[in-house]
């Protein structure tokens, strides 16, 4: 399998960096912008391999899109980040133009890659490269989802003072921080409710903090994070290569499921060999379900703010 990464700074290189570590992908190509950058970050991850035990070959070019020829799969990541203070949002303008411009590159030189859109506004950027490309909605993945529920999952097992694999939760709807929707009623401690261990007060705590997962993070970093970025994004490509059918809330293309439409938005899905084999429609209760439309008016919101030009 070959695995592109478009940005090279913090998260691009942590993507490739886990892809690499979990040994599923024969090469990975880095690319940035900026001149040297990526070809620099490529080498120093190559010179981890025999200390981390990895054979994928990790290549970087700048702005050389003739590198990336016949990738199965592209991760997105180019565009600004955030600084303290600010939303997601407010990077639309910027990464617009940069998202477009990557995901026509990228389909130019690979039209049977599978795309997954990483830079922010994630759910916008997704639905921008779902239109501009064209792409059939199973090959553009907007990864949002399977981050913010590994965070919900570290929340649940603070608050449950238990390891993490002990539980289970998954957040759906936009990944910002009002539009988040973690399923607490369906979160389990080894398939119990968590409403048997924790208050309401509790649960309202987790939620609230998993919602400002990535300002808390921004806060402390100056800027956004990267290594469980980085980590999300290896397993959704990780279940693209074996094929595995993995389910994880990711942005995909509604037409119609969860009574929602033309938008992109973080909705279970399956993920093997063609990108998203299936969208997941799970029972939801009337608050979730009024939670995940109200997430959706606000994904919507920014969507207006594109000029889309298909
Ligand atoms: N969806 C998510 O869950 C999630 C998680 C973390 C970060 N993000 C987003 O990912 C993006 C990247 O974050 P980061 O921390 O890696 O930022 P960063 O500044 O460290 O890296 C971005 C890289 O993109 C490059 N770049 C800019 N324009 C480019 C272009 N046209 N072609 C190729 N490369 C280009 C820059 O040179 C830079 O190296 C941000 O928009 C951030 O908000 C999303
Ligand atoms: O918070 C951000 O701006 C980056 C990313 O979307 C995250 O959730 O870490």
């Amino acid at each position: 399998m070959k695995v592109t990464v478009v940005g090279a700074g913090a998260v691009g290189a942590s993507c490739a960096e886990y892809i690499a570590i979990k040994d599923f992908a024969d090469e990975i190509v880095l690319v940035d912008i900026k001149e040297g950058f990526a070809e620099g970050k490529a080498m120093d991850l190559m010179q981890t391999a025999s200390l981390n035990g990895f054979d994928s070959t990790i290549t970087g070019v700048t702005n050389d899109y003739a590198a990336t020829a016949g990738s199965d799969v592209a991760v997105i990541t180019s565009g600004i980040p955030r600084k303290p203070g600010m939303t997601r949002e407010e990077l639309i303008t910027t990464n617009a133009n940069i998202v477009k411009t990557v995901a026509e590159n990228l389909i130019k030189h690979s039209p049977n890659v599978i795309l997954i859109v990483v830079s922010n506004p994630m759910d916008t950027m997704t639905y921008l490269a779902a239109k501009a490309t064209g792409l059939p909605k199973n090959r553009i993945i907007g990864m949002g989802g399977a981050l913010d529920s590994a965070r919900f999952k570290y929340r649940l097992a603070e608050a449950l003072d238990c390891p993490q694999s002990d539980v289970s939760g998954m957040v759906i709807g936009g990944h910002s921080d009002v539009g988040m929707v973690p399923l607490i009623e369906k979160a389990t401690r080894n398939s119990v409710p968590v409403s048997e261990f924790l208050n309401e007060e509790q649960k309202s705590g987790i939620v609230e903090a998993t919602k400002v997962g990535g300002a808390t993070l921004t806060k402390l970093l100056g800027t956004s994070a990267w290594y469980a970025p980085g980590a999300a994004v290896s397993e959704l490509v990780k279940a693209v290569a074996l094929d595995s059918k993995k389910m994880f809330p990711c942005s995909v293309l509604l037409e119609g499921e969860y009574g929602l439409n033309d938008l992109c938005i973080g909705v279970p899905v399956l993920i093997g060999k063609n990108g998203i084999e299936k969208i997941v429609e799970i029972e939801l209760s009337e608050d979730e379900k009024a939670k995940l439309h109200t997430s959706a008016e606000g994904v919507s919101k920014t969507n207006g703010l594109l000029e889309v030009n298909a």
